[in-house]
């Protein structure tokens, strides 16, 4: 069963040991352990639904309180702590695209605001019901996974945009044929919320983005439907795909979207470097990815990352020997641990990696074979669940992510973990920071931190610190020239920091597209747009 205030099924738990506990006590203090809310006790304080009955619409409290929230960490306060401000008045759970839009006329007729609710596992505040007096509904594409169509001539496979990732995989595997797209959260994400959040999977530097994979699709807004054929290229103007990617749910419901799959491949390899610092590290992904190797993955940790992964690792008598042989061979206190990963036919992987494994002796790097790479492959999608294993231990866990180019990036990731240091020292508390580049690009790269922090065991409080440290990293990011999100998206969480990149005109441009297609504006109001912030102020 799906876990209703945290991450995932509620059996799988992914253990800490003592040694990785006093790890953390040592950086941030020791955690106190927290009672959560109830669910039923939650239930109990659902108010009554205000909409008019429909057939496809269930008012049950405990789909209502699943279906009010998504990740974040804000989010996550609300769960746990039992505080929850708002639940929609009803959940739908249309089984194609005509169902969809009778709900969306359903809620033209009486005024309704719509939120579209793929997997649930947004991190921006995506799914965040505003503060008005209008009655919610939450459309979940959760009945709408099949996959429609295989063509196997043009590599293009139609799904119903509800389906989730393993789902998707699946479906496609039984055929020979992968997506390729892996976000952290594939356990959970669905298509539709891919392509609507612009996400990027792990595997993207052989796969692309979300936006190199999605083809073409149907979209049903308030106004009516879009139907986005799926050409190879095409110079017939702007391309309306683009408005579709990052829509984020105020356009309209995706309802179908159709997907760039490849043959699954022969090979796969994922292997494990070490260097002696940043600066040898970051030059030599830099030079791995301008020289165009085709890589399936790189992911550069930093010291203080690769030092928090070995100490969380467990295994602490292997990682001792591990640690002893890096440092006779002078990688000491500031290595940094690079995972690098290659897919296809034998020979290109081979190929492959012995070219960036020369690229990377240049740069002083030490290989230590696949058993890293392996390692990381098996837990990809389980070392998401330590956030329930922290928060139990009562620690909270967030992240950020932003993209810069290349002389800014090492700047970026130093500037960000001390915003967030120096946000959290006001209140007298210590704040664990740690960071790696995810994606990597000719021109430059995404920049992933980690902060752990204790928790008070107060709501008001918690809340409030994790305010001021979202908005010190967030300034940190606009100011030093980094995009608001790299793959997470906007959401509310994000919305005031997005008129810095896209301008007032941007923003004005965007908000007669989504008037077009939704002129009472009740599609996911709140979201992407809203007024920008000065000064720590929102104006
Ligand atoms: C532990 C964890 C790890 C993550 N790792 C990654 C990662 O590696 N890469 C990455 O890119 N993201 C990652 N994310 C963020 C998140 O998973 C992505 O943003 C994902 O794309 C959201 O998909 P979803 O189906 O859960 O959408 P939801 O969270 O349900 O919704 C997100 C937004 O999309 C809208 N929406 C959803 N479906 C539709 C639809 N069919 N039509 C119109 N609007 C729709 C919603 O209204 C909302 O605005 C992670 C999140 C978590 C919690």
């Amino acid at each position: 069963m799906r876990r209703w205030n945290g991450w995932g099924d509620d059996s799988v738990e992914q253990k800490l040991s003592p040694e990785a506990l006093y790890f953390l006590a040592e950086k941030i203090g020791e955690g106190k352990p927290l009672q959560d809310a109830d669910l039923q006790q939650v239930c109990l304080q659902v108010p009554e639904s205000r909409l008019e009955p429909h057939i496809l619409i269930s008012i049950n409290p405990a789909e209502r309180i699943r279906h009010s929230l998504g990740q974040s960490l804000p989010d996550w306060l609300q769960l746990r702590y039992g505080r929850i401000d708002r639940v929609p008045d009803g959940v739908a759970f249309p089984e194609n695209a005509e169902q969809v839009r009778e709900l969306l006329n359903y809620a033209a007729r009486h005024q309704v605001i719509v939120i579209p609710h793929g997997g649930g596992t947004s991190v921006a505040g995506h799914l965040t019901i505003p503060p008005a007096t209008q009655p919610v509904l939450s459309i979940s594409t959760r009945r709408m996974r099949r996959l429609l169509h295989l063509d196997r001539e043009s590599q293009l496979a139609t799904f119903e945009a509800g389906v989730f990732g393993p789902d998707l995989e699946a479906q496609l595997r039984a055929q020979g044929y992968t997506l390729g797209h892996f976000p952290q959260s594939f356990e959970y994400s669905t298509l539709g919320g891919w392509v609507v959040t612009r996400s990027s999977g792990q595997q993207s530097l052989r796969y692309g983005r979300i936006e190199q994979l999605f083809a073409g699709g149907r979209l049903e807004t308030p106004a009516g439907s879009w139907y986005l054929p799926a050409f190879p290229a095409s110079a017939a103007g702007p391309d309306l795909r683009e408005l579709v990617l990052g829509s984020e749910g105020r356009l309209g419901i995706l309802t179908e979207a159709t997907v760039r799959v490849s043959r699954l491949p022969e090979c796969e390899e994922f292997h494990g470097v070490f260097f002696p610092d940043w600066d040898s590290a970051q030059a030599a992904v830099r030079s791995m990815v301008q020289e165009k190797l085709p890589l399936s993955m790189l992911r550069l940790s930093n010291p203080l990352e690769t030092t928090t992964s070995l100490a969380l690792a467990g295994h602490a008598g292997l990682i001792g020997w591990l640690e002893k042989y890096l440092r006779w061979r002078g990688c000491g206190e500031q290595k940094c641990l690079l995972l690098l990963g290659a897919s296809g036919n034998r020979a290109t992987v081979r190929q492959t990696i012995r070219r960036a494994m020369k690229l990377a002796h240049v740069q002083r790097g030490i290989t230590v074979g696949q058993y890293m790479g392996k390692k990381w492959k098996q837990g990809r999608f389980q070392n998401v669940y330590l956030r329930n294993t922290l928060w139990q231990q009562g620690y909270a866990i967030d992240t950020v992510e932003t993209a810069c180019n290349w002389p800014v990036v090492k700047q970026m990731m130093q500037a960000v973990e001390q915003a967030a240091t120096d946000a959290l020292a006001e209140d007298g508390e210590r704040i664990h920071t740690y960071t790696h580049l995810s994606h990597l690009y000719a021109q430059g790269a995404s920049v992933y931190t980690t902060f752990v922090f204790r928790l008070s065991g107060d709501y008001a409080t918690d809340l409030a610190r994790w305010k001021k440290m979202k908005h010190a990293v967030s300034q940190t990011i606009v100011m030093h020239g980094g995009t608001i999100s790299h793959q997470h998206g906007v959401g509310s969480d994000h919305a005031p920091y997005l008129q810095a990149e896209k301008g007032a005109a941007g923003m004005q441009a965007l908000r007669q597209v989504f008037s077009t297609a939704d002129p009472q504006g009740l599609m996911n109001p709140g979201k992407l747009l809203t007024t920008p912030v000065s000064d720590g102020v929102i104006l």
